[in-house]
C-alpha cells in the first residue's frame, strides 16, 4: 500500500461486545529506549539493550547513530530474554544526514551528540518537525560553543558543524515548550569538556518525570548529576564531565502505551493485565494507576504485573496533566465517555506536539457528537452520547489510540491512518484485536 493510501485508509475500530478480559504484553518504552541508545553510543565501552522498542521513533534513532559511525548489532537472546541491541561506541563521524521523522527525542537529543562529530551533520524530518520547537537546543548549543546553520527560525532543517568536541559549561534555556530541551543537554553533558549546567529560565517546565528519567539513566551509566531535588538550586541541573559506562539494560514496557489497553478495561468494565509493570519507574505512564482509579477503575500490582479492573462506570476528572502531558489524548477519550464533566489542565504545550493535540481532540470528539472546548491550557469535556464517524488522526499515534478507545464504546467509529501508531506502538491493531479475542 502506498503511503498516501495507507494514510487515508479507514480502520473500523472494533466495538466491544462485552467486558474485555485479557493479558497484554506492551512493547518497550520509547523514552527509555531512545535515552538508552544515546547513552550507549556515548559510552566508553559496548552496552546492551534488551527488549528494546522497535518502532518508527526508535528505529530512526538507531539509524541516525549508525550513520554517525556507531555499530548496533541486533539479535535474539536466550529463552525469555527477547530481542537485544548491542551498541558498540565509536568516534562520531560527519558528514552525515539524520532523518528525525517526527520524533521529538531524535530531533532534540541528537544535535548535542553531533557537536562531538568530526564533520557537519544535517538534520531533516517530516514537515511537522519543521514546526516543533527546537530553539532551546539550538540556542543553548551555540552558547556552549557549537556552530549551527539553520534558516533563522530556530527550527529544522539545520546543520550542526561538529568540531570533535564541545566546550560546554553553564547555559540558560527556556524549556517551557518542551522538557526535551533539558534532557537533550544533560544526556550529552558528560562528554562536553566542562560538562554542562542547565538553568531553566522560562515559565512552568512540563514533563518533569521525563527529566527525572534522564537523570536516573545518566546516573546508572556512571554520570554525576546534581539536581534541584537533591538540594540543588531550583531549575538547575549540573552534569560533571566523565566517561559513561556501557550498561546491560532491560527496557521496561511503555506505560503510556499501556494506556489504551487499561482504558479498554475501564470503559467496558473488564480486566486487563499488563505483565512486567515496573515496581519503581520514572515513566509518566505510572500515573495512570492513580488517574484511572479516580476515573472509576481499580488496580493492583501483582506477580503477574499490573491488574487493572473497571466497573463499567467512568467518572470525569479535574486534573493537572503538566507532568504527564503525553497521557492527555487517552484521558480525553475516556473522559468523553464518563458520567460527569472533566477539566484537563496544564497542557498548553501539547499544541506543539505531533499535531496541535488540543485542537485535534476538540474537533474529532465533537465531530462524533461530543462537547469539548479548548481552554488556555487544556480541555473541558462534557460527556454526551456519541455517534459513529471518521476519527481523523493527523499523523499522531496518540490520536489514533484515543479514537480507538472511543470506538470500543461507540459503534461505527473509523480510525483514519491507524498505521500512524507505528511511531511508538508497533502492531497496535493486532494487539488490540488480540485483546478483544478476535
Ligand atoms: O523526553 C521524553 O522522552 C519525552 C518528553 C515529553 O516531551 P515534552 O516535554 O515535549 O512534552 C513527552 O511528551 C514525550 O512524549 C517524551
Ligand atoms: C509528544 C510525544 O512524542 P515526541 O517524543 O515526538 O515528543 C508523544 O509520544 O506523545
Amino acid at each position: 500500500m502506498s503511503v498516501n493510501s495507507a494514510q487515508s485508509a479507514l480502520w473500523p475500530a472494533p466495538h466491544a461486545s462485552g467486558a474485555v478480559d485479557a493479558t497484554v504484553h506492551v512493547p518497550g518504552s520509547k523514552s527509555v529506549t531512545n535515552r538508552a541508545l544515546v547513552l550507549a553510543a556515548l559510552a566508553s565501552e559496548p552496552g546492551w539493550l534488551r527488549r528494546p522498542l522497535r518502532s518508527r521513533d526508535t528505529l530512526l534513532m538507531a539509524e541516525a547513530l549508525r550513520t554517525l559511525g556507531i555499530e548496533i548489532e541486533e539479535g535474539v537472546g536466550p529463552d525469555g530474554t527477547g530481542e537485544f541491541w548491542r551498541v558498540i561506541p565509536a568516534g562520531l563521524r560527519g558528514p552525515a544526514t539524520v532523518d528525525v521523522g517526527n520524533a521529538g527525542t531524535v530531533m532534540r537529543f541528537l544535535p548535542p551528540v553531533t557537536t562531538l562529530a568530526d564533520g557537519p551533520v544535517r538534520f531533516d524530518g517530516d514537515p511537522r518537525s519543521y514546526e516543533r520547537p527546537l530553539h532551546g537546543v539550538i540556542d543553548a548549543l551555540r552558547a556552549l560553543g557549537a556552530r549551527i546553520d539553520d534558516d533563522g527560525r530556530g527550527a529544522l532543517p539545520m546543520t550542526v558543524h561538529g568540531g570533535g568536541a564541545l566546550e560546554g559549561g553553564p547555559v540558560e534555556v527556556d524549556a517551557s515548550s518542551s522538557s526535551q530541551f533539558v534532557s537533550a543537554l544533560l544526556l550529552s553533558g558528560p562528554r562536553f569538556n566542562q560538562g554542562v549546567e542547565v538553568r531553566h529560565t522560562g515559565s512552568a517546565l512540563p514533563s518533569m518525570p521525563h527529566i527525572r528519567m534522564t537523570v536516573d539513566m545518566l546516573r546508572s551509566a556512571g554520570a554525576q548529576v546534581d539536581t534541584p531535588e537533591a538540594g540543588g538550586e531550583p531549575d538547575v541541573w549540573r552534569v560533571t564531565p566523565g566517561a559513561l559506562l556501557g550498561r546491560d539494560l532491560t527496557i521496561e514496557p511503555d506505560l503510556s502505551n499501556a494506556q489504551p489497553f487499561l482504558a479498554a478495561a475501564l470503559v467496558t468494565g473488564g480486566r486487563v493485565v499488563v505483565p512486567d509493570w515496573p515496581l519503581r519507574t520514572t515513566q509518566p505512564g505510572d500515573r495512570l494507576r492513580e488517574i484511572f482509579t479516580e476515573m472509576g477503575g481499580s488496580c493492583e500490582l501483582t506477580d503477574q504485573g499490573l491488574v487493572f479492573t473497571g466497573t463499567g462506570t467512568v467518572h470525569g476528572i479535574d486534573v493537572d496533566l503538566s507532568e504527564v502531558g503525553e497521557l492527555t489524548p487517552g484521558i480525553a477519550a475516556v473522559a468523553a465517555l464518563a458520567d460527569s464533566p472533566s477539566t484537563l489542565r496544564g497542557v498548553a504545550h501539547l499544541r506543539l506536539h505531533e499535531t496541535d493535540r488540543l485542537a485535534a481532540l476538540t474537533k474529532e470528539i465533537n465531530a462524533l457528537g461530543g462537547d469539548v472546548t479548548e481552554t488556555a491550557d487544556g480541555l473541558r469535556i462534557r460527556p454526551r452520547p456519541l455517534r459513529g464517524g471518521v476519527f481523523h488522526t493527523y499523523e499522531d499515534h496518540r490520536m489514533a489510540t484515543a479514537g480507538t478507545v472511543i470506538g470500543l464504546a461507540v459503534a461505527g467509529v473509523e480510525i483514519e491512518n491507524v498505521a500512524t501508531t507505528a511511531k511508538t506502538l508497533p502492531d497496535f491493531p493486532d494487539l488490540w484485536t488480540g485483546m478483544l479475542g478476535a
